[in-house]
């Protein structure tokens, strides 16, 4: 199940998820999207270069590419031509294995839930529209270009803003994150929370060893080991 034993886990009573390609299965999108702005210019999106991007915030992301291959436009034109490509491409995200039962089955609960995610409030709601019926299981969504945010993953803020609209507030100690990037993990584990990690197969262990716990889906999760409810069989709630 996993890939880093640690025994003993503390109990929770929050969750907080990440977004892109940990809920929903867009990461494979932002690939082709990069690799469509990068191909004019001769140049190759390596999976070494997707992970120094993801969970970025777009314009970090934006000027990482720029710098990366020398590439002849500022900021907001790439980043222009980035969210075209989103745009184009975004109509009907999948999720990934296992999102709708856990969802269900901590909302069932009443788990407090929220988002955090690094995408654009507009972006996210295109992304979320299929999948609008899930979305009164969370609390509240997070998003990169909130107001309140100061800096994007690696640092804290995220995941300590999302904490802080929980009412009442919750220490991080109880809030449980679930994360796909690197730099995600990094920005849970630096906001004193517990992460697990769901990341893709190419991510190398190095990346992912400072997990609390590293599944390769969220089928695999056990809620119990942090403090939250088993599953029993079949979880018969559904949304109105
Ligand atoms: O291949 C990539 N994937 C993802 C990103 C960035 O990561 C964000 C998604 O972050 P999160 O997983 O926090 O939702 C995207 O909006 C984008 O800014 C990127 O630049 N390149
Ligand atoms: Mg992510």
């Amino acid at each position: 199940m996993s890939t880093t034993t640690r025994k003993c886990f503390h109990k929770v009573t929050h969750v907080i998820f990440d977004n892109d390609g940990t809920l929903m299965d867009t990461e494979n999108m932002y690939t082709d999207v990069v690799q469509e702005v990068l191909t004019p210019y001769g140049h190759t999106y390596t999976y070494e270069l997707k992970m120094r991007c993801m969970g970025k915030l777009a314009p970090v992301a934006a000027e990482l590419m720029i710098n990366e291959f020398n590439l002849p436009l500022t900021v907001p034109e790439y980043m222009a031509k980035f969210e075209a490509e989103v745009a184009r491409r975004i109509s009907n995200v999948a999720l990934m294995p296992g999102v709708r039962e856990l969802l269900l089955h901590l909302f069932e609960f009443r788990v407090p839930m929220a988002i955090a995610t690094s995408s654009f409030r507009k972006t996210f709601s295109l992304k979320a529209r299929p999948h609008c019926e899930l979305m009164p299981a969370f609390h509240h969504i997070v998003c990169g270009d909130d107001p309140e945010l100061k800096a994007g993953k690696p640092a804290p803020d995220i995941f300590l803003l999302a904490a802080s609209r929980f009412k009442p507030t919750p220490r991080p100690e109880c809030c449980l994150v679930f994360e796909d990037s690197p730099a995600g993990l990094q920005a849970g584990l630096a906001a004193g929370m517990q992460v697990i990690m769901i990341p893709d197969p190419r991510v190398p262990a190095e990346a992912t060893k400072d997990a609390t716990l590293v599944l390769r889906s969220m089928a695999e999760f056990q809620p119990e080991l942090f403090g939250l409810p088993e599953f029993d069989n079949i979880s018969k709630f559904t949304f109105g």
